[in-house]
């Protein structure tokens, strides 16, 4: 029998239409706090996928960040971003209307921009962009990707990465010094004026709403398994969409 996937809140019809699969991509929230390697599994889900997949190199799995949507700071806001006075960890520092917008693009398989977030000047760099085409997976990770409701409803699959913080902290005092020209000092103020208490007050919170919860995170094989396999048990299910490969000049013969 053909199986119609259903959602937990909303049933989707990957029904032909017009002699070509219409179907959204399977979207994936990946939550968490900072440095518990969100984008690593992110990464590996990936990797997994299109091993999985060999065959089929039409399989399309894009990864977006929710740091894309930081929202341009005023002057003001930028004075204390240099001087690590500013909150990048509540929600207000988003642009989520943006997100949404994006997200909603995204489930209509339409081509979208992405912009790149620079952590060295605290915002989007105009010039560095990059296109995201139509995908079968398209997985958000992100420090507050289910806090906004209607972002949060969007998502066919919640994951959150739950990651010490006292191995969160380890990780990022080294990342923020090394890559994002900190000095210590700024790095831990931050981290006890900011990052810690939104952690807990915004994120932590939202732990709720995942469908699974992943300890340790990238390390977590077992759990990233799983989750590929449930992937990859849909997507044998919904055929890829002829209509994106040819557009994408991609075909099961290339050699992508
Ligand atoms: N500072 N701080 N915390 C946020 C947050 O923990 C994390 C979100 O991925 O990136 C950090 N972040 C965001 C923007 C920025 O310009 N600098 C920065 O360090």
């Amino acid at each position: 029998p053909i199986h119609t996937y259903k959602m937990a809140d909303k049933s989707t019809d990957y029904s032909t239409a017009n002699g070509f699969e219409s179907k959204t991509p399977f979207l994936i929230g990946v939550a968490g706090g900072t440095a518990s390697g969100k984008s690593t599994v992110c990464q590996r889900i990936m990797e997994k996928l299109g091993q999985q997949h060999k065959e089929q190199t039409e399989r399309r799995v894009v990864c977006i960040s929710q740091d894309s949507f930081y929202r341009t700071l005023t002057p003001s806001e930028r004075l204390r971003a240099e001087r690590g006075q500013f909150n990048f960890d509540h929600p207000d520092a988003f642009d989520d209307k943006k997100l949404l917008a994006i997200l909603k693009d995204i489930l209509a398989g339409k081509k979208v921009e992405i912009p790149e977030y620079d952590y060295i000047t605290n915002s989007i760099s105009p010039n560095r962009s990059h296109t995201i085409y139509p995908a079968d997976v398209v997985l958000i990770e992100g420090i507050l990707v289910f806090y906004f409701p209607e972002v949060r409803e969007l998502f066919h699959m919640k994951l959150f990465v739950d990651t010490d913080s006292d191995t969160r902290l380890a990780r990022r005092v080294p990342r923020d010094i090394m890559e994002r020209g900190r000095d210590l000092e700024q790095v831990l103020n931050q981290y006890m004026n900011f990052v810690k208490p939104a952690f807990e007050e915004f994120c932590l919170p939202t732990k709720k709403f995942a469908d699974v919860i992943i300890p340790r995170g990238a390390d977590n094989l077992v759990a990233i398994d799983l989750i590929v396999q449930h992937i990859s048990d849909y997507l044998k299910r919904s055929p890829v969409d002829k209509t994106i490969a040819l557009e994408l000049g991609l075909s099961s013969q290339s050699s992508v």
